[in-house]
């Protein structure tokens, strides 16, 4: 049995309720169990399949969900990014190999569900691309209609074709993310329509699940867990379940939360470097990485929570560093990634090169999106095809051999 409490004002809501944010004082919920009454143990959890549903009991849907077979995704050692850094323990989570391709498939496999477990009948959101691509798959699959808001001219083409072919309503607007985010709201609010953007606190159960596998798979707590921060849902999110899991006494100790972003889109960079108390939005976010061109990150206040309590950090870098490291990730590791997902391990290259971290600490990047959701920024960075006649000699002399 799970409550909504105000993470603010501290008031509590029947998990009947249909609220985004606290009708008290308009703060964020976060969604509450009765750890108490969890009686099974960690090694129960090790026998079943790696995956967001092997952690069931810490989860708010009580009906069949509604699954493509999400999570379960691999953590890889980046041994020759890791050597050329001087980290010996550096790794990636590659969230882009959940079905749709982004660790959102984690928070819609919950929210979808929830939908349904509500009583929804339509669900909404606003998207920089891979909410969309993923809300429209989840959709689909549990046979109720989406609709979709995308900054006009902002969003992967990747994305947009997965949204549409999943037979969303898809709605290009002339605003940038920020704004598409407060008309869908508006939208969900007036229409009875069910909000699955990550304002909604039932996504972030979803998605907290990030933390626990990485857990599960490397066998201990890592030191830092860095994530790219957009709405900065996701570094909210992974952060409260791992303090479940203290709660519970499965861990003894927290990762240093570490949010990056991108130079043009850094609000929550510029709260943690300056000790501000909320974020100062970006009224005019731009990034090559459009995942995470966010000016008004709505989880702002859970984030900094996040990073302040254990001691992480924030970092902002360039649209050249994330590039560079999109490239250095696909041809020294051979791991595939969007620009958004590159700004993590680009983020700690930079904070030890500024040596602000310590190198021997074992250090997990989240890598949030796969390679082929923004085939066009690939396609920028390299040279085209060389084009032969249909003759051998034609091939030898192109492979100069
Ligand atoms: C690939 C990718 N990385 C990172 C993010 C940022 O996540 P969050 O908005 O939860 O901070 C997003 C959000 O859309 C994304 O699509």
């Amino acid at each position: 049995m799970h409550r909504l409490v105000c993470i603010h004002c501290k008031k509590v809501y029947s998990p009947e309720s249909v609220i985004y944010t606290c009708p008290a004082c308009g703060h964020l919920l976060a969604v509450e169990y009765d750890l108490d009454a969890i009686s099974l143990s960690r090694s129960d959890l090790l026998a079943r399949p790696l995956s967001v549903w092997r952690y069931r009991e810490l989860l708010p849907v009580t009906i069949p969900p509604v699954t493509l077979q999400e999570g379960g995704t691999p953590l890889y050692h980046l041994k020759r990014i890791g050597e050329s850094l001087g980290l010996p323990n550096l790794y990636a989570k590659h969230e882009g190999m959940n079905p749709t391709g982004s660790f959102k498939d984690r928070g819609m496999t919950l929210g979808v569900s929830m939908a349904l477990q509500l009583n929804m009948k339509m669900v909404a959101c606003a998207s920089t691309g891979n909410t969309s691509a993923s809300l429209a798959a989840y959709a689909a699959r549990a046979g109720i209609p989406a609709v979709v808001l995308l900054p006009a001219g902002k969003v992967a083409l990747g994305k947009v074709a997965q949204a549409l072919m999943h037979g969303a309503r898809v709605i290009s607007v002339a605003g940038n993310f920020d704004r598409t985010l407060e008309m869908v709201h508006d939208l969900c609010i007036s229409h009875g329509i069910y909000l699955l953007n990550s304002v909604n606190p039932y996504r972030l159960e979803g998605q907290k699940t990030i933390g626990y596998e990485v857990i599960d798979q490397l066998g201990d707590v890592p030191d830092r867990l860095v994530l790219p921060v957009g709405n900065a849902g996701n570094i909210s999110a992974v952060h409260k379940g791992l303090t479940e899991w203290q709660s519970l006494g499965w861990i003894d100790s927290l990762p240093m939360m570490t949010g990056i972003q991108a130079e043009g889109s850094a609000p929550v960079v510029r709260a943690i470097k300056g000790d501000l108390p909320e974020v100062v939005p970006d009224v005019n976010p731009e990034t090559v990485a459009t995942a995470i061109r966010i000016g008004a990150p709505v989880n702002a206040e859970k984030a900094l929570r996040a990073i302040r309590q254990t001691g992480g950090l924030a970092e902002s870098v360039t649209d050249e560093e994330i590039l560079s490291m999109q490239r250095s990730l696909a041809q020294m590791e051979g791991i595939g990634v969007e620009p958004a997902s590159a700004a993590s391990v680009a983020g700690i290259k930079k904070l030890v090169e500024m040596g602000a971290i310590d190198p021997d600490e074992r250090i997990v990047c989240v890598v949030t999106g796969h390679l082929l959701k923004d085939p066009e920024t690939v396609i920028k960075q390299c040279s085209p095809p060389t084009e032969i006649d249909a003759t051998l000699p034609a091939l030898l002399s192109a492979l100069q051999l």
